[in-house]
């Protein structure tokens, strides 16, 4: 991105403060997708998939990362399961019952590793991108009876904020050009074709509710077009 010093203001220090284009900001999260390369690569031994690789991905500008969990070798086999797996560190880490994340990140591992072979993309897009703290805020205001959707749109969000470019980048950086993908969002399917990857089908990754997450599953059905039975 290319910033210019901003000239002088009421109040302003010119060598203090940068003027960037408002079309330069918007352009930024594709640009940064689209440089994202992998930096390192280890073997992470894991219980359900002992032949588990991690690889982690930055942009050219260094910021945010990205991780692939490879299972077997997902890079030789033809249209392997693929997940992308938006980082949810309430459902992943603490076993939230809030969402259904948590058991989709296990199960998709199970699944690959049941397979021989499949990607995880585990994306930092916390929050379907908003990050934790506004999710928090959704949190609170779904408490007070907004569902998911109008939460986001109540504190000046979109619905969904991910760019799933991300993901395309990563998988084609690890020669992964066909998949098929684990996933009940026909917004993903949709995007990650768009993105030039071939989609050869959707394997369906629904799990019951529990009691808990009942409202929030049921809304992505009905306002997100999730494909749930
Ligand atoms: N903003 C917001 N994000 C949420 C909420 N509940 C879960 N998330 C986030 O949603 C993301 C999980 O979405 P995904 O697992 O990719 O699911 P999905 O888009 O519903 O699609 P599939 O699971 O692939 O069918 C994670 O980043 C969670 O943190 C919520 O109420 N509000
Ligand atoms: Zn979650």
């Amino acid at each position: 991105m290319v910033a210019t010093p901003l000239r002088d203001g009421a109040g302003l220090h010119r060598h203090d403060l940068l003027a960037v284009e408002a079309a330069q900001v918007l352009a930024y999260p594709a640009g940064a997708a689209t440089t994202l390369r992998k930096v390192a690569e280890a073997a992470v031994p894991l219980a359900a998939a002992p032949d588990a690789r991690v690889a982690a991905f930055r942009a050219a500008d260094g910021g945010i990362e990205h991780l692939a969990i490879l299972i077997g070798r997902p890079e030789a086999a033809d249209a392997p399961l693929a997940r992308m797996h938006s980082e949810c560190f309430t459902g992943d880490l603490l076993g939230s019952l809030r969402c259904d994340c948590g058991p989709q990140l296990q199960g998709a591992i199970a699944r690959m590793a049941e397979a021989g072979a499949g990607v995880l993309l585990y994306l930092a897009q916390e929050g379907r991108g908003i990050g934790l703290v506004n999710k928090l805020r959704a949190y609170a205001l779904q408490d007070a009876g907004l569902d998911t959707l109008d939460a986001n749109r109540a504190l000046g969000w979109g619905a969904d904020e991910r760019n799933f470019l991300v993901a395309a980048t990563m998988l084609r950086e690890l020669g992964i050009e066909r998949v098929r993908l684990l996933t009940n969002n026909p917004e993903k399917l949709r995007a990650l074709a768009a993105c030039g990857i071939a989609v050869e089908g959707r394997v369906e990754h629904a799990f019951p509710p529990n009691g808990v997450n009942d409202g929030y599953l049921a809304t992505k059905a009905t306002r997100f077009g999730h494909l749930l039975a």
